[in-house]
C-alpha cells in the first residue's frame, strides 16, 4: 500500500480531473476536507497539501507519492523520483512559466542590462539566486510570499514569478525579460517507496493510468504518407516521437511514418508536413502510449 500526498490550491482542480479521468476519482468528506481516499486497493490514504510542502512530505518519506510542481521539486532540492510529468497549469493545457519580468517602462531587454545589486523579489529564493550566480549578475534576492507583483516598486525593482496566462502580468504593468524555468506538473515518489518492489507496482499502475489519462485526450497519432525521395524534408517535420510504420502498401515509393503529438500541436505539424512534401497525413486519437527505459 503508498499514501498520496495532492496539491491544495493552484494544482487541486486540474489534479481532481486528472485523478477522475484516469478511473481513480478522489474521496472526501468536502473541498474542507484534507483527507480522503483513491478508489485503488494499493492507496491507502490520500492528503491535500501545498506543492511547496508535497516534495519535503515525499522526499522525507511522509508520503511515498506526490503530484505537485515542478518550480518546487527544484527550489527544495528535496531527494524525489520523478515519475510522470504532465504539462498543464492551474488554467490551461499547457505548461506555467517562471519568470523575470521588470516594470513595463524599464529599459531591460535580458538579465544581463540589470545593474548589480538589483532587488528581485520571488517566492523561489533558491532557483532566483542559481539564476543570477549562472547569468553572472549580483542580484538581492528579497522572499516573498504571495502577491509578488505588488512588490515593486517599494521592495524590489524586478520579480521572479509565475505566468500562466500573463493577466497579473498585464494587470500590474510588467513585462517579461526572461523565461527562467518552463514548469508542469510532476508525479514524485519517494526513493526508498520506489525502490521496493510491492510500493514500486503500485506507484507503476498509478503512474500509467494517470499517463493513460493525460496522453488521450491531449495527444493524437499521425500517420503520414511521403515519397521516399521526398524523406529527408519530410522526416524533421515530424514530431519528436516517431517512426518510420513501413513501405506504401499500393506503391512501394511511397513511405508511410506516424508519430504521437499534443493536440494542440496539429494544425501547424500538418502544414508543416504537406510543405515539405507528404502527400497525405491522418489524425487519429490513442489511448495509452506508454514508454519503456529504452525508449
Ligand atoms: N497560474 C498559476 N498561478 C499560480 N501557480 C500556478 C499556476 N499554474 C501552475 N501553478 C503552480 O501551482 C503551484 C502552486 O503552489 P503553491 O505551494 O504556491 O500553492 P498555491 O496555494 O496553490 O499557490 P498560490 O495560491 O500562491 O498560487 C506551483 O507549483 C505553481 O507553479
Ligand atoms: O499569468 P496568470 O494567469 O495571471 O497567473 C500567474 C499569477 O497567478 C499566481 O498568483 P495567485 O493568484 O496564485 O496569487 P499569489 O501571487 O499570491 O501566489 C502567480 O503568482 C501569478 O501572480
Amino acid at each position: 500500500m503508498i499514501s498520496l500526498a495532492l496539491p491544495k490550491g493552484s494544482l487541486e482542480r486540474r489534479a481532481l480531473e486528472l485523478f477522475a479521468a484516469a478511473g481513480l476519482p478522489v474521496r472526501r468528506r468536502s473541498e474542507r476536507s484534507y483527507r480522503g481516499t483513491v478508489d485503488h486497493t494499493g492507496v491507502s490514504h490520500v492528503a491535500f497539501y501545498k506543492p511547496r510542502e508535497i516534495p519535503l512530505v515525499v522526499g522525507d518519506g511522509t508520503f511515498d507519492l506526490g503530484l505537485t510542481g515542478a518550480d518546487w521539486v527544484e527550489e527544495t532540492g528535496a531527494e524525489v523520483e520523478v515519475v510522470e510529468s504532465f504539462d498543464y497549469s492551474r488554467n490551461t493545457e499547457r505548461p506555467w512559466r517562471l519568470v523575470l519580468a521588470v516594470p513595463s517602462g524599464h529599459p531591460a531587454r535580458s538579465a544581463a542590462d540589470l545593474d548589480d545589486g538589483v532587488r528581485v523579489a520571488t517566492e523561489y529564493p533558491n532557483i532566483g539566486r542559481r539564476f543570477f550566480r549562472e547569468a553572472g549578475r549580483r542580484a538581492e534576492v528579497i522572499v516573498s510570499y504571495g502577491a509578488t507583483e505588488a512588490k515593486i516598486p517599494e521592495l524590489a525593482d524586478a520579480m521572479m514569478d509565475v505566468v500562466e496566462t500573463g493577466h497579473s502580468l498585464r494587470q500590474n504593468d510588467l513585462r517579461v525579460i526572461e523565461t527562467v524555468r518552463t514548469c508542469g506538473a510532476q508525479l514524485v515518489a519517494n526513493p526508498a517507496a520506489y525502490a521496493d518492489p510491492a510500493r514500486r507496482g503500485v506507484i507503476r499502475n498509478v503512474a500509467l493510468l494517470l499517463r493513460a489519462a493525460w496522453v488521450g485526450p491531449a495527444h493524437v497519432l499521425l500517420t503520414v504518407r511521403a515519397p521516399a525521395d521526398r524523406l529527408a524534408e519530410v522526416v524533421p517535420a515530424m514530431p519528436g516521437q516517431s517512426w518510420r510504420a513501413g513501405p506504401g502498401l499500393a506503391d512501394a515509393t511511397m513511405v508511410v511514418l506516424q508519430g504521437v503529438l499534443p493536440r494542440r500541436d496539429v494544425p501547424e505539424t500538418i502544414d508543416a508536413l504537406l510543405s515539405a512534401g507528404a502527400v497525405n497525413v491522418t489524425e487519429s486519437g490513442i489511448g495509452i502510449f506508454a514508454t519503456g527505459e529504452a525508449g
